[in-house]
């Protein structure tokens, strides 16, 4: 098959902030390298991130990155890697800086460093006081972030790919992985991307939950593209439920505002998170808060008309203090819920925000799968960094903060590792017909009419399944059901109906192939939570309700081959400081 294309050293699929900070280290080294995104890079969601980035400068209130890993592995239910843990807290510190001399505009304290303010699960010296470590440009960081990367990125000329969906990676005759076919969305033409190194940076799936604080584009591309490849998703069983969506809508309120002051309270104007964590209170860890509320909620003291969600209260902060740090959220209140929060509390209840498992990576990025005997091999060429990778970081559940902190670190890290590979590997493979063959008909299977369902029908369906069976809390008759049903819906994907068949901005094919990614990460997310027979992070399992490190210290790998699982273990040996054994987890 005879396709145009394009070669480029390294390939980046994805412009949010994990795509960009590599993109900028390769086309600073003088790379060509490509970034192809979706949407216009500076509407990748991390322009949505609200309440900070985390580095231990210690502006506040006095911090280490020591204390910092402490925190993380703590808030990761000891399921993180110490190793990666260690490198990505060390590394804030420079990132941060490297960030404000990028230009990044942050909030700034009176004496002109860059203002932090206090998250869920931070300490002081190994969990003890509050600590202040989240570094933010008033509730809207991942915008002056993504803004500033993209600005850096079109100086250093790095060549974009706007508006251009990705369909398939593509091998050579060898089996090596040497670009994607890609989709130009306004042409509706396929476009081959040929390049030494590709780096999957595709964000989250959010998307697969009814109630969310994503957007409509993390449907988890990047994890099904994956899979397809062979390559098996890590830890998908742990996802986070943020404690604070707006109720009903799931458009996030941010951590930042209980940083700030502000605080939860039930139908009784109980600030309940005093019975639930009695030292960090509204500011313990996120999966935390979150079962809390469901609990309220469950319990009867749930506030509103069907007693299903809880309200945050920011009225006490004045009007000043939410003009100066959380202008956006006063805006979205006002949009969304209809509130204004200087006079009248904001109604929450938890929604689906962040995936910690994803493609397996090692701490530069690699993608990393078993070679047997329990060892590993990287897959040659493929990288992964961002929401859509698991360099196992996050363990069982992510602190806030930690996200933009990961995409950051891991992004520069693969874009560093990538030109020294590309550097020992030069030449350019030459894309397999077959596997050519394979990526296009995904694309020509919506050229058919399918009698079934219409993309929108099963996507609601679908997603609506997943709020159901695989929500905050998780039993193995709830989840079963769930598995089964999912497969049901997975069998029906053959038959379901495109009823636009147009070329030019088709954004209905794009769906339709969203549809068929969201419906294998959703597989991977209820197959391994069915697995997982203990309570950890945000994996949360009534039947099931301690963490069991005897039997379940150790990472899951979903292969989309037979459904099935596997499992490797933790890496609890940090790089230089002695490790935190697991210990019982109160906030
Ligand atoms: C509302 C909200 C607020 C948040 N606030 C914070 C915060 O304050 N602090 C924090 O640490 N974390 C926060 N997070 C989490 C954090 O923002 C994200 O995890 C992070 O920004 C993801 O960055 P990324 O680079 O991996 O992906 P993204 O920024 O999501 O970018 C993904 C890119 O991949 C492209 N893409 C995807 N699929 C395809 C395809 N098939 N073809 C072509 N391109 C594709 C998209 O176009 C986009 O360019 C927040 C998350 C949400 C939802
Ligand atoms: O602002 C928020 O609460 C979101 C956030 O920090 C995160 O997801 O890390």
């Amino acid at each position: 098959m005879s396709l145009p294309t394009r070669h480029f050293d390294a390939l980046i699929i994805g412009a949010g902030g994990a795509g960009l900070n590599a993109a900028l280290q390769l086309a600073g080294a003088d790379l060509r390298v490509a970034v192809v995104s979706k949407v216009f890079p500076t509407r990748s969601h991390t322009v949505a991130a609200q309440g900070g980035v985390n580095a231990a400068l210690a502006n506040v209130l006095p911090d280490s990155w020591h204390w910092h890993m402490f925190d993380t592995v703590k808030g990761s239910d000891y399921l993180g890697d110490q190793d990666a843990i260690e490198f990505m807290c060390r590394e804030a510190i420079p990132t941060v800086y490297e960030l404000e001399h990028a230009g990044v505009p942050f909030s700034r304290l009176d004496n002109g460093k860059i203002y932090q303010r206090p998250f869920g699960g931070q300490s002081q010296n190994f969990g003890g006081d509050q600590a202040a470590r989240t570094c933010a440009a008033a509730d809207r960081t991942g915008h002056a972030i993504l803004h500033t990367l993209y600005q850096q990125n079109i100086r250093a000329r790095t060549h974009f790919f706007d508006e251009f969906f990705a369909i398939d990676l593509v091998r050579d005759a060898e089996g090596i992985i040497c670009g994607a076919l890609v989709l130009e969305i306004e042409t509706g033409e396929p476009l081959l991307i040929e390049s030494k190194a590709t780096l999957l940076a595709t964000g989250g799936c959010g998307q697969v939950f009814r109630t969310t604080s994503n957007a409509h584009i993390n449907t988890g591309d990047g994890c099904a593209m994956a899979l397809r490849a062979g390559i098996p998703l890590m830890d998908m069983e742990f996802f986070q439920f943020h404690p604070t969506g707006i109720a009903g809508k799931g458009m996030l309120i941010t951590e930042g505002t209980r940083g700030e002051g502000g605080y939860l309270v039930n139908k009784h104007g109980e600030r309940f998170m005093e019975r639930y964590a009695p030292r960090a209170k509204d500011l313990a860890s996120r999966d935390v808060v979150s079962r809390a509320i469901v609990t309220e909620v469950k319990e009867g003291r749930g506030c509103g008309e069907n007693g299903d969600y809880v309200m945050l209260k920011l009225d006490h902060l004045g009007e000043s203090v939410i003009a100066k740090r959380l202008p956006g959220i006063r805006e979205s209140s006002k949009i969304f819920a209809g509130c204004d929060p200087v006079v009248e509390p904001i109604p929450v209840f938890p929604t689906a925000h962040y995936a910690m498992g994803g493609i397996p990576t090692d701490r530069f990025g690699r993608v990393a799968m078993p070679a047997g005997t329990g060892s590993e091999e990287v897959v040659v060429g493929l990288y992964a960094a961002g929401e859509c990778a698991c360099a196992s970081v996050h363990g069982a559940n992510r602190l806030g903060g930690n996200s933009l902190l990961d995409i950051l670190v891991f992004g520069r890290l693969a874009g560093k590792d990538i030109i020294d590979f590309v550097r020992e590997n030069p030449y350019q493979r030459a894309a397999d017909s077959a596997s050519l063959d394979q990526a296009m008909a995904r694309l020509t299977r919506w050229e058919q009419k399918g009698e079934g369902a219409t993309v929108q029908e099963l996507r609601a369906e679908f997603r609506k399944c997943m709020e159901d069976h695989a929500g905050v809390f998780r039993t193995e008759e709830i989840m079963s059901e769930g598995v089964e049903r999912l497969r049901a819906l997975r069998d029906r994907l053959p038959e379901v109906r495109l009823t636009d068949h147009s070329k030019v901005f088709n954004t209905a094919r794009i769906e339709a192939l969203e549809l068929e990614n969201m419906v294998d990460v959703g597989l991977s997310i209820a197959v391994s939570a069915l697995h997982r027979q203990e309570s950890r992070g945000a994996h949360s399992r009534p039947d099931y309700p301690e963490r069991d490190d005897q039997v379940w210290l150790k990472h899951s790998l979903y292969y989309q081959d037979g459904d099935r699982m596997d499992y490797k273990p933790v890496r609890t040996k940090p790089l230089t400081v002695e490790s935190f054994p697991p210990k019982e987890r109160v906030y």
